[in-house]
Formats: structure tokens, C-alpha cells, sequence
């Protein structure tokens, strides 16, 4: 578990880190969600005892990082996967933090193994695409075989394939049972690989709170009604409190769920060709929650574009 106590970090004049508290817990990915220099990494970096609070603390299972025996296997860190020497091998590279953390050297191959690296394991770092840095930067957060893991910014610049990969890891990671903490500016990504969220913005918390409440409690649920017999259905509507909005060929309703329209339908024989729920999404959720900071909107919208460029 980690755990953040009114976590605060002032870098001269600006407050980077401004009184978080929150829980990680084991055996869920939890995303840690917040526009470029929110205090994201600034607060991993205090986790890891790379920086020093200015006040307040961050714990891993109860205790200081300092205060760790052996830090590698009880907390793993991605922070920045370019963060190898260019000319020396993958296996090399890990060899290296083995046994300058005292971690058995057999562990390397199995790390390489399970980030899918053995085949170019002997292969320059220096020439790995950023994808492949990237699971080499996980695999050496995984030699420790530790219980705990921070990763910032995973999925920064990876294609469709490498984001898939990251995602579903993180998955299995939190299904063996660890803690993992995952940073990230993208919310659509987040949304996907993500069952809980920490949110902060200009080094504030915003909410925490599981991913589905968090988009519940932010955006209206509607469901989508397509019919041949639309003013039909609009006059059986029109007795109760739904709201009713029109969306091309279809009707959105706001204030009946799914049920409670088909069941009027079919009382008053009216013929329905379309009943879907309609899910709010996390960008909607977020511009709710943060709906008066225009700092927020200008990032958002730089997200989705670059959202889209990813899934292009
Ligand atoms: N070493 C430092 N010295 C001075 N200011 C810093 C330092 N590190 C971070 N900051 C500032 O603290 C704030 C939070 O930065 P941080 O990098 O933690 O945000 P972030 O949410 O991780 O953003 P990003 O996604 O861009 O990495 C920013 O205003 C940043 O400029």
C-alpha cells in the first residue's frame, strides 16, 4: 500500500505538491490522473525518496523509502525509460542494477522474459525503439520482484500495439496482487487501464474514488431510443419526468433508464429499433470536476488531439 499524508513539495514560488493525502491499494491499477504539471511526477519522485517533502509524507507499507531494507523489492519505478547507458546491452543494463542492489543475477532472464525482451537481450539499448526502452525501463522496475509499483507516463509516445501491451501488463500485474500506481495526462487510456483514479490538478487533490463512480457522479447517464414511431414515443414520454433531446435520427433520454422506457414502449406498442445506455465519458467527467479552470480545458483539448493522433 502507499500511502501520502498531506504530501506538499514548494519548488521557490510554486507549489508543486500542495497537501495531498490518499491510499494506493493492492491488487487494482489505480491511474493517477492530472494535466501536465499537476505534481504528478514530483510526487513519485517523493515516494521514492528522490525528493524530499517540504512537508507531510509519503509511505510504502508504513514506512519511509529511506527506512526500506532492500528498496527494489518492496517498491519498482518507471520514471523515465530513456534512462540507460546507450552503448551497453539490455541484459547488461540489468545485470548491472542486480547486483549493485544485491538482486540474484538469474533474475535478469526472467525479467527479460516477462517483458518479452529475451530475443534482444544482447541487442545495444541505444537502438531500442522507445517501446522497447519501455519495457525494458519495466523490467528493471520488476527485478526486485517487488510489491509496489510506480510508473509515470507509460504509455508517452507508444504506438496502438505498445499502449495495448502496457495496459493488459499493468492488468496482470495488479492481478498477482501488487500495488500499482500509473500516471498518466491521457484520460480515454486511463479510463481503459485504470479501475481506480487519483486525480489532482496544480498539485491538488481533485477526487479519488473508483473510475466507474468517478465518471458516474460527474456526467448525466442517457440512453439512446431510436424508433419508427418517434412521436409516439414522445407523447408516452411525455406523461413522466424524462427529458427528452434529439440526436440525429435517434432520442436521447435523460431521467428513465433503459428499462423503464422499453417497458412503456411495449405497453403502448411502440416499436423500438434502438436502446442503448450511453456511458459519460472521463474527458466529460473531468471537464465537469474542473469545469472553472480554463488551465484544464486548454490541456484537455491538446489530450484529445493528441488522443487522436495515437489512435490514428
Ligand atoms: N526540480 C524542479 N524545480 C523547480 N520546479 C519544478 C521542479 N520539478 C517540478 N517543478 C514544477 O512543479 C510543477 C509540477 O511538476 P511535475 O513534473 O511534478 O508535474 P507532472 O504532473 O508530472 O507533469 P508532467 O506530466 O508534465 O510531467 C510544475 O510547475 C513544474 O514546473
Amino acid at each position: 500500500m502507499i500511502e501520502a499524508r498531506g504530501l506538499t513539495k514548494r519548488y521557490g514560488k510554486t507549489l508543486a505538491v500542495n497537501d495531498l493525502s490518499f491510499t494506493v491499494q493492492p491488487g487494482r491499477v489505480t491511474g493517477f490522473l492530472g494535466p501536465n504539471g499537476a505534481g504528478k511526477s514530483t510526487t513519485m519522485r517523493m515516494m521514492l525518496g528522490l525528493d524530499n517533502p517540504t512537508s507531510g509524507v509519503a509511505l510504502i507499507d508504513g514506512k519511509h523509502y529511506r527506512e526500506l531494507h532492500h528498496p527494489l523489492r518492496k517498491i519498482g519505478a518507471l520514471l523515465d525509460a530513456k534512462w540507460v547507458h546507450p552503448n551497453r546491452s539490455a541484459h547488461a543494463h540489468l545485470r548491472w542494477m542486480a547486483v549493485s542492489n544485491k538482486i540474484p543475477v538469474r533474475r535478469v532472464d526472467e525479467v527479460l522474459e516477462l517483458v518479452g525482451l529475451t530475443a534482444v537481450a544482447k541487442k545495444r539499448a541505444g537502438g531500442f525503439s522507445l517501446g522497447m526502452s519501455q519495457r525494458l525501463g519495466i523490467a528493471g522496475a520488476l527485478l526486485g520482484d517487488p510489491e509496489v509499483l510506480l510508473f509515470d507516463e507509460p504509455v508517452n509516445g507508444l504506438d496502438p500495439e505498445g499502449i495495448l501491451w502496457i495496459r493488459k501488463f499493468m492488468h496482470r500485474l495488479a492481478e498477482e496482487g501488487r500495488t500499482v500506481l500509473v500516471s498518466s495526462h491521457l484520460l480515454s487510456e486511463m479510463s481503459l487501464t485504470a479501475q481506480e483514479l487519483i486525480v489532482i490538478g496544480r498539485g491538488k487533490l481533485i477526487a479519488q474514488s473508483s473510475t466507474e463512480d468517478f465518471i458516474h457522479a460527474a456526467t448525466e447517464n442517457t440512453v439512446k431510443v431510436r424508433s419508427p414511431q418517434v412521436s409516439k414515443l414522445r407523447d408516452v414520454l411525455a406523461g413522466t419526468n424524462a427529458h427528452l433531446r434529439d440526436d440525429a435520427d435517434a432520442l436521447i433520454v435523460s431521467g428513465l433508464d433503459a428499462a423503464q422506457i422499453g417497458e412503456m414502449a411495449a405497453a403502448n406498442q411502440v416499436v423500438l429499433h434502438e436502446l442503448s445506455p450511453q456511458r459519460g465519458s472521463l474527458e466529460e467527467a473531468f471537464m465537469q470536476l474542473t469545469g472553472d479552470s480554463v488551465e484544464y480545458h486548454t490541456d484537455l483539448a491538446q489530450t484529445v488531439d493528441q488522443l487522436v493522433d495515437v489512435n490514428r
